[in-house]
């Protein structure tokens, strides 16, 4: 679904990735981990084209998306939550996530200002939809609160609600479980299963090593910008580059 050949990036004289290959398979959840500044994040910005890579091209669906703007990337179907979570905490969870959608849908200025019919038809659609987004992470319920009441786990669900809107075919998560206690954590886990059920790719940054292999069906592993192992959680567990990368050579011996 997903591939990056060859992937280089530098900013200035710091290489951050070094021939990076990815393929990230449709259907499922792919997991990227990797010690802190390992390159982790800067995959993400250059797969959603935030940034440009140095050298190779990324692909998706088989379609180049190395030079494509942003706007145009979600729309072709990624869509990504951020490390730091990003709600409009003084929206309610509703008009979080019909924002989401409002690049999606398709009608002209002139209605969406003289509040025609045929706005308001696609605004009430949006707002169902929207419902229902919210009611696959069981936040329905609270569709009409302002954002800023939920808890920090909430408001990661809420997230996922708004990457959902776009429509996206594959969902990056960056760092999702990051600062969430324990019941957090596995209610998220929860959520991206669910998520996954749906249908839905998801491609995943995580340092939670206990959620990462017992949530990916594949793991790569990205050390000082180069990918050293790919596999399952199993073989990514027992390989010894990898322990090493982790623990240091002389502790993992
Ligand atoms: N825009 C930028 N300009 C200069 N250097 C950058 C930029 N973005 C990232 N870097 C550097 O690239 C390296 C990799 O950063 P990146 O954020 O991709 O790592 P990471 O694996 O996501 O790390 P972490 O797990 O700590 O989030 C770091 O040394 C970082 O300082």
């Amino acid at each position: 679904m997903l591939q990056l050949n060859n992937i280089s990036k530098s900013f200035g004289g710091l290489q951050v990735l070094q021939g990076v290959n990815l393929t990230v398979p449709q259907g499922g959840i792919f997991g990227l981990i990797g010690p802190n500044g390992a390159g982790k994040t800067t995959v993400f910005n250059l797969v959603t084209g935030l940034l440009r890579a140095t050298s190779g091209n990324i692909a998706f669906n088989d379609q180049d998306i190395g030079k494509v703007a942003p706007h145009k990337i979600t729309e072709r179907g990624i869509a990504r939550t951020f490390q730091n979570i990003r709600v409009f905490k003084e929206m309610t969870l509703l008009e979080n996530v019909v924002v989401g959608m409002h690049d999606h849908m398709n009608y002209g200025l002139a209605s969406l200002l003289l509040n025609l019919p045929g706005y308001r038809k696609i605004e009430s659609a949006a707002r169902e939809r929207a419902l229902e987004l919210l009611s696959w992470v069981r936040l329905d319920h609270k569709a009409h609160l302002l954002a800023d009441s939920l808890s920090y786990g909430e408001q990661r669900k809420l997230e996922f609600a708004r990457a959902l809107a776009t429509k996206p075919k594959l969902l990056l998560l960056d760092e999702p479980v990051a600062g969430m206690n324990p019941s957090e954590k596995t209610e998220l886990m929860r959520e991206i299963l669910n998520i996954k059920e749906r249908g839905y790719s998801i491609f995943m940054i995580e340092h939670d090593m206990r959620f990462v292999m017992g949530l990916c069906d594949r793991i790569a592993v990205l050390n000082f910008g180069r990918i050293i192992a790919e596999g399952t959680p199993g073989q990514i567990k027992n390989n010894q580059e990898v322990i090493e990368a982790y623990l240091g050579k002389e502790e993992a011996e």
